[in-house]
């Protein structure tokens, strides 16, 4: 079998871990490959679909990436097996392998939620079976969106191993780490299973031990880094927060991408005056925003990718909570006024709710 393991097969997952697994992998090339290669046994969160047209393409897909001026395309090749994520004979041996290191986690904000989302309740069946077959360490690493992203599917974890196997919650304790990441690549759905778009841009930032080891993650740009809220901090509420303005005002003004938001002027500015009134809260140098918003703008801008509004639209309300809610209540703490960018983006909201322009569920 496999060291990596994933649950949450996506556009996203197959941009960024797997393919910083595929960069670390080519620093020790070799055909066949070499004992110290990592690879991964990938889950879909649900359907089969993807997992099935992966399969007969061996499991090989192209991710391109999509500057401004041109593309730039890969063959990734660090998946060895794709399943439906109801595959639960290959999820419990995929658990049950000594050998297994590291599972890597992309449910989306609402994934979290054992009432709603069948992910923590997986995790865990993994675990116990893992733990019924003597197996070793391991590190669950969530690389989704949510500030404290490690803390969270930790709690989602252990909550539930405590309503019904106390022994396993123990278990869990001594034996599986939650590293917390900020990740950020923008990567759009596509409808080509075998093809990727993503951006040239890509950022991994992880805080946490991993005791079965991992892949050189860190020879490849990823950053290990003693705390990384303040990472999660300045991602979620520049590049998310100013995604989740464009998105629901522009949306309301009839565009469709990021891109065709950002060139409204009127949009820009209230993106600016978002950031605006994140800066006091942020917790960074002046100079330090100045340069995250710098690398920002020409994202935002780059007319080749087609981020389309409708795909950060949903489960919208989870995401103001991370984004502008968030900054609100840490400017009323600071004793600022909560903000009207940040108002003006819950108000679009909630007018695109009422009158049902978008999917926001
Ligand atoms: N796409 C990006 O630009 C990007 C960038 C940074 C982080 N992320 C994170 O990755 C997540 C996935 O993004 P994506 O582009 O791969 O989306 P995607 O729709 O391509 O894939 C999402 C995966 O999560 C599964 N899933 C969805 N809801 C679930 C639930 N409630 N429980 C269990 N599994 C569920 C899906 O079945 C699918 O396998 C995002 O929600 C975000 O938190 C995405
Ligand atoms: O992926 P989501 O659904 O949490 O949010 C939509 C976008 O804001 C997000 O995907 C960004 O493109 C991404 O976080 C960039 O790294």
């Amino acid at each position: 079998m496999t060291r990596l393991a994933h649950l949450g097969l996506g556009a996203f997952f197959r941009a960024h871990q797997a393919w910083y697994t595929e960069r670390a992998n080519a620093l020790a090339p070799g055909d066949p490959a070499p004992a110290e290669q990592w690879r991964y046994t990938a889950f879909t969160g649900r359907s089969p679909e993807l997992a099935a047209a992966l399969t007969a393409a061996g499991n090989r897909y192209t991710l391109v990436e999509r500057g401004a001026e041109g593309d730039e395309s890969t063959q990734v090749t660090s998946i060895a097996a794709s399943f439906a994520g109801d595959d639960t004979d290959a999820w419990t041996a995929a658990f049950c392998d000594p050998e297994l290191a590291v599972v890597t986690v992309t449910v989306t904000e609402a994934g979290y939620d054992a009432a709603t989302s069948p992910a923590p309740g997986r995790l865990l069946s993994g675990l116990a079976a893992r733990r019924a077959a003597g197996g070793g360490p391991l590190a669950l690493v969530s690389c989704d969106n949510l500030a404290g992203n490690g803390e969270v599917l930790h709690g989602a974890v252990v909550r539930l191993a405590e309503a019904s196997d106390l022994d396993l919650a123990r278990w869990i304790e001594r034996k599986v780490t939650f590293p917390s990441t900020m990740v950020d690549r923008i990567t759009p759905h596509s409808s080509d299973p075998l093809t990727v778009i993503t951006e040239p841009f890509s950022e991994w930032v992880i805080a946490g031990d991993f005791p079965a080891g991992r892949p050189a993650w860190d020879a490849v740009g990823a950053r290990f880094v003693d705390d990384v809220a303040p990472f999660e901090r300045r991602k979620l509420w520049l590049l998310n927060a100013a995604h989740s303005t464009m998105t629901y005002l522009g949306l309301l003004r009839g565009f469709e991408t990021i891109d065709q938001a950002w060139g409204d002027d009127e949009i820009r500015a209230t993106v600016e005056q978002l950031w605006n009134e994140v800066r006091p809260v942020l917790g960074f140098e002046d100079a330090e925003t100045d340069a995250a918003l710098a690398a920002l703008r020409p994202r935002f801008a780059n007319p080749r990718i087609a981020h389309r509004l409708e795909q950060i639209a949903r489960q919208g309300r989870e995401k103001l909570a991370q984004r502008q809610r968030a900054i609100m209540a840490a400017r009323l703490e600071a004793g600022l006024p909560a903000g009207d960018a940040c108002r003006a983006t819950i108000e679009a909201f909630d007018e695109i709710v009422k009158k049902g322009i978008a999917r926001v569920d």
